[in-house]
């Protein structure tokens, strides 16, 4: 009878704290669902239906431009915050949700990645050693790893056309997406592409590790208990997440003891991520550790697969959603290709030079960004004036990428159309306007490191998929696909027809 009653009155207290706090918060009358003004559960338990960014768009539209999430968490639909939260000489930290991407304190400091690391200090210090080899410069060395992957994925594609197979595309492009990146790293496919099926669950993995940490995100204090907790069941995220650092482990490995050596490739230019890791390493043993080694390899895997395979997603499906937009992008193809500017493997110099291709890009990767969640952040102490009020230290605050490719007093009333020509025809300013808040990558100094990888991607896959094949919807399937969204958005069960071009499909208008 004692424990009970014990529990009641804890819970009476917490309660009564809750709502105390939040009728004396100074941020009280800034608007929000009901819940959220007491407690973090309502972002958790709308956060855990996996379509959270259509109902922040709804809670923005209905609220205005800032929106409570939970009693200290707020979320910004205004062209000025993002200046405020992300811009240069800022010192917004990332928020604690980031912590549970790592492992739990204490390993995480000796286990670190920089995606989870909060310290701004501390992350361009983690970040400043692997630069380089993100860099423009160093893409020529990735582009043979590219063209391998995007080999089989036209024999794959081939295949199906001629065996008038229905398929997956976004579970296809997502094994190019990682067959490349494990390529590109290791010198290794994992051979995604082979067959098409998740080898030894690496896909399942990842996907159970990133909802696992999203969730818990919210409630930080809980991941080093929930980690223990699940460390001793068979199954769970953290044994996926221990199945994803093996795999790299037993990559640098096989690096080691030389039996995974191919540093050069092709015409000779290509060189694997671990080859050049291991040369820095030897450079500079004490400085960049073997620990930075396996840091790099698996956030490569971790960050750089599904990411990619679904930009590359969302580019196909809009272009297959809107005709026009494919007939357009095929002229300016058929153009090149006439003009003999284009090789029977288009390089990424060709495809850079391409301004339709580089709008459908940007267009699609505005209207569904990879990640759609708000990237937190922590107001840093002294508080900051942010659209117009004051937070305190210690506030989180956040802009989420889907949200903001969809205000309308940046991107104009057609917010919702796919419509790429409007980054071939906006004015001078309207554009610059459009550019500095387009952000699929994220934003200030914690932007993606591997921007210049996937659009080495999806630039050379694209261009050679839409020149050789048609694509069409499934007979009777709707246009509208569907995603789950646990940070990353990702289609479920996209149907695809593919044809050979010209032997096949007849596209149709979209009706939406
Ligand atoms: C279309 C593809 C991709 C998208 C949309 C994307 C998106 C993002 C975003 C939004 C962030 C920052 C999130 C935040 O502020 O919380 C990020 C960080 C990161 N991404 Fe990507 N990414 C992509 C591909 C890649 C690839 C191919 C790699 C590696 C080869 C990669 C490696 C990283 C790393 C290491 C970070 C952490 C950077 C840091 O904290 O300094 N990403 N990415």
């Amino acid at each position: 009878m004692l424990i009970p009653l014990l529990l009641l009155g804890i819970s009476g207290l917490w309660f009564a704290w809750g709502i105390l706090t939040a009728l004396w918060s100074p941020l009280r009358t800034i608007p929000g669902p009901f819940l959220s003004r007491f407690t973090n559960g309502w972002y958790f338990w709308r956060v855990v239906r996996w379509q959270f960014q259509v109902e922040q768009v709804e809670l923005h539209r209905k609220y205005g431009p800032v929106v409570r999430l939970g009693p200290k968490r707020f979320s910004f639909a205004e062209p000025e915050a993002l200046k405020t939260i992300y811009g240069h000489g800022t010192d917004f930290s990332k928020s604690e949700w980031y912590s549970a991407f790592n492992l739990p304190r204490p390993y995480s400091i000796e286990r670190w990645n920089m995606f989870a690391t909060s310290d701004s200090k501390l992350h361009a210090k983690q970040r400043r050693p692997f630069m380089s080899m993100y860099s423009m410069s160093s893409l020529l060395s990735y582009e043979p790893y590219v063209d391998e992957c995007a080999d089989l994925f036209t024999q794959r594609l081939t295949e199906f056309a001629h065996g008038g197979k229905v398929i997956d595309m976004g579970h296809w492009l997502q094994c190019f997406a990682f067959d490349v990146i494990g390529l590109m790293t290791s010198g290794a496919r994992y051979g995604f592409l082979d067959r098409g099926d998740d080898i030894r669950g690496i896909m399942g993995a990842l996907e159970g590790m990133i909802k696992y940490s999203t969730a818990i995100g919210i409630y930080p204090r809980l991941h080093p208990y929930l980690y223990k907790l699940q460390t001793l069941l068979p199954k769970g995220p953290p044994s996926g997440m221990n199945y994803a650092t093996s795999f790299v482990e037993a990559k640098i490995d096989e690096y080691k003891s030389g039996k995974n050596t191919p540093t050069t490739q092709g015409d000779g230019a290509a060189q694997t991520f671990l080859a050049k890791l291991f040369n820095k390493h030897r450079e500079n043993p004490k400085e960049f550790t073997s620990y930075h080694i396996f840091a790099a390899a698996s956030s490569n895997i971790v960050a750089g697969s599904d990411t990619s395979g679904i930009a590359l997603s969302s580019i196909l499906y809009h272009l297959i959603k809107y005709p026009r937009c494919m007939i357009a992008l095929r002229e300016e193809i058929d153009n090149s290709q006439r003009q003999g500017l284009l090789s029977v493997r288009p390089t990424f110099k060709e495809s850079s030079d391409m301004p339709y291709l580089q709008a459908v890009i940007k267009e699609a990767m505005r209207l569904h960004s990879s990640v759609a969640l708000p990237y937190e952040r922590v107001v840093p102490d002294g508080g900051a004036t942010i659209c117009g009020r004051f937070f305190p230290a210690g506030t989180v605050v956040g802009v989420n990428p889907y949200v903001q490719h969809r205000i309308k007093s940046i991107w104009g009333e057609d917010v919702e159309e796919f419509r790429p020509e409007r980054w071939l025809t906006s004015k001078k300013d309207q554009l610059a306007l459009m550019n500095r808040h387009w952000i699929p990558f994220g934003s200030g100094s914690r932007t993606c490191l591997g921007k210049n990888i996937s659009l080495l991607e999806m630039q050379k896959l694209i261009l050679r998929i839409v020149r050789e094949f048609d694509f069409k919807f499934k007979e009777g399937s709707s246009q509208n696909w569907k995603t789950e969204n646990f940070w990353f958005d990702k289609p479920k069960g996209w149907q695809v027809e593919v044809a050979v071009r010209g032997k096949g499909i007849t596209e149709e208008p979209v009706t939406d």
